[in-house]
């Protein structure tokens, strides 16, 4: 598991960090860092390193000292380097002399010569003729949007970016973007991750995230969020052992569809099938369909009838009438851990009382996207998507998964897993009903709610990539059916991590 620290957590690092080793130092091993990745930049682009131009566009603080700093070891390297000062008179002064020293130029952002956008025409110079460019507009301490000058400058650049810490212009810990900000093609960050790198849209701004080692390591408290690694998630995967039978892999309910909607069943059943080995139970309207499509679910009509689960998975397609509220209640009450989605999560906002029928003791995850949860009342969700889902998982004393871009799994004692896996092949109709079984099934196994949540989603959009692209990485739209196919490709990639 990958851990994620905030702004806060990485600064106190430091500070123990700079008892024993000077910042001034430390600074410097960051820089050698960004040097060493834009040198691999450049060779990737144009074959080689000595001889080609790198430009630094360098902020106030110490984000542009680590630029100045990095640009002043690629001089030592035979890179013709340029320092684009946005605010000369705070640029960081160790980094500047270091560079000249080098044998580097900077040049003011703004002049002389401005063109009508108020860019000096050393400055435009420096951004056209660079190989790559080197973003150490703001780091740590940003807020906003880039500023005009800065955004004009990134505009320009038609070559690889390398951002040093975090794209400039991204919030450092909700990953949002509000105004200009830089795309970056590789972002070179020191000590750990940051919420902005596996955060909407941060994440997908930040390009390749790479964690330097600048001897933070002992410094780090508990991380702030986690990320599971395919193999964390092949790893807990529960697959049959030599003792097993269907019955002690976990049997899962699924409460799900209607006559109106019978895909949702079949389709959350579906992925129950492919999740595990263990049995499937549906109970509801659409046995009929459920049977036909996949004949070793053991169906009824009513949940008042399913027999024993392990778990239930609830919600999809179920309505929200009175139909569906006594579905709901009854899943609750029977003391086992439940994943209700979709209608039942509506149900819940229209009628807290139906909270009354759960089991205090059996564990059970809400799956929202932003609209559901909403309607839970606990307010919109807001740029601070963590902040949200550890909100109302608290509350509910519930493992919140929050659906989207980024997926976000809050347990209720304030642990986050986040899915950064940036891709929106799973954005897709009944998309949702699949990944309730799976995370139904998996419940069922006896996971802990919060990691099987993780491992469900991981597979879940691993699984959608694999339907969508090809073997060249070309994409084409796909349906959940599509999705659900590949869910034991998925589960084997995973797996085949976790054995390497
Ligand atoms: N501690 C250490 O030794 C180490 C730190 N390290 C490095 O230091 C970085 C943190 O440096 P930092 O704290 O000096 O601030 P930094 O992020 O450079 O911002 C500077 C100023 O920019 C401004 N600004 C704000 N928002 C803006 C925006 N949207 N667009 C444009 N400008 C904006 C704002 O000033 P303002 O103009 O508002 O007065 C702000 O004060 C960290 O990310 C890492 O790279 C590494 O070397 C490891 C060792
Ligand atoms: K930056």
């Amino acid at each position: 598991m990958r851990g994620v620290w905030t702004p806060e957590q990485i600064r106190a690092a430091e500070q123990r960090l700079f008892t024993r080793t000077p910042e001034p130092a430390v600074m410097r091993r960051a820089a050698h860092a960004v040097a060493r990745h834009t040198a691999q930049v450049l060779t990737e682009c144009t074959g080689g390193v000595a001889g080609r131009h790198v430009t630094l566009l360098v902020g106030a603080g110490n984000n542009g000292g680590d630029a100045l700093w990095a640009g002043s070891f690629l001089r030592k390297r035979g890179v013709g380097v340029t320092a684009v000062l946005l605010d000369a008179d705070r640029a960081h002064q160790g980094g500047l002399l270091a560079l000249r020293r080098a044998g580097g130029r900077a040049v003011r952002a703004e002049g002389p010569n401005p063109d009508t956008t108020g860019v000096g025409a050393e400055a435009a110079e420096a951004v056209q003729r660079a190989d790559a460019v080197v973003d150490g507009i703001v780091g740590l301490s940003a807020s906003g949007g880039l500023r005009p000058m800065a955004a004009e400058l990134v505009d320009r650049v038609l070559m690889p970016i390398v951002s040093v810490d975090l794209p400039s212009g991204v919030d450092p810990v909700t990953g949002a973007v509000d105004g200009p900000a830089v795309s970056a093609d590789v972002t070179v960050t020191f000590g750990g991750r940051k919420p902005c790198h596996v955060l909407g849209p941060g994440a997908v701004r930040s390009g390749d995230v790479l964690v330097a080692d600048i001897g933070l390591d002992g410094d780090l408290p508990e991380p702030e969020l986690h990320v599971l690694d395919a193999a964390d998630v092949g790893a807990a995967w529960p697959v049959p052992g030599p003792e097993d039978d269907k019955y002690s892999q976990g049997v899962v309910g699924v409460a799900a569809g209607s006559a109106t909607f019978p895909g949702a069943a079949v389709l959350a059943g579906g992925s129950a099938v492919r999740a595990t080995s263990g049995m499937v139970r549906y109970a509801g309207p659409a046995a009929d369909e459920v049977c036909r499509r996949w004949p070793e679910v053991v169906v009824t009509g009513s949940v008042t009838d399913a027999g024993r689960v392990q778990a239930w998975a609830v919600g999809p397609g179920i309505g929200t009438g009175a139909s569906g509220r006594d579905v709901l209640r009854h899943v609750f009450d029977s003391g086992r851990p439940v994943c209700a989605d979709a209608d039942s999560i509506t149900l819940l906002g229209a009628d807290p009382t139906l909270w009354d029928a759960r089991d205090p003791d059996a564990p059970v995850v809400l799956t929202p996207h932003d609209g559901e949860f909403e309607r839970l009342g606990a307010g919109p969700v807001g740029t601070d998507r963590v902040a949200a889902a550890r909100r109302v998982a608290a509350r509910f004393d519930v493992v919140l998964l929050l659906k989207g871009n980024t997926t976000v799994v809050a347990a209720p004692d304030g642990r986050v897993l986040v899915n950064d896996s940036q891709q929106a092949w799973p954005a897709t109709a009944g998309s949702g009903d699949v990944l309730t079984g799976l995370i139904g099934a998996l419940l069922a196994s006896g996971m802990d709610p919060w990691l099987a949540c993780g491992c469900a989603t991981r597979v879940h959009s691993d699984a959608a990539e694999l339907a969508a692209r090809d073997a060249d990485g070309v994409g084409a739209p796909i349906g959940a059916s599509a999705l659900l196919d590949q869910v034991p490709a998925a589960v084997r990639a995973v797996r085949r991590a976790a054995l390497t």
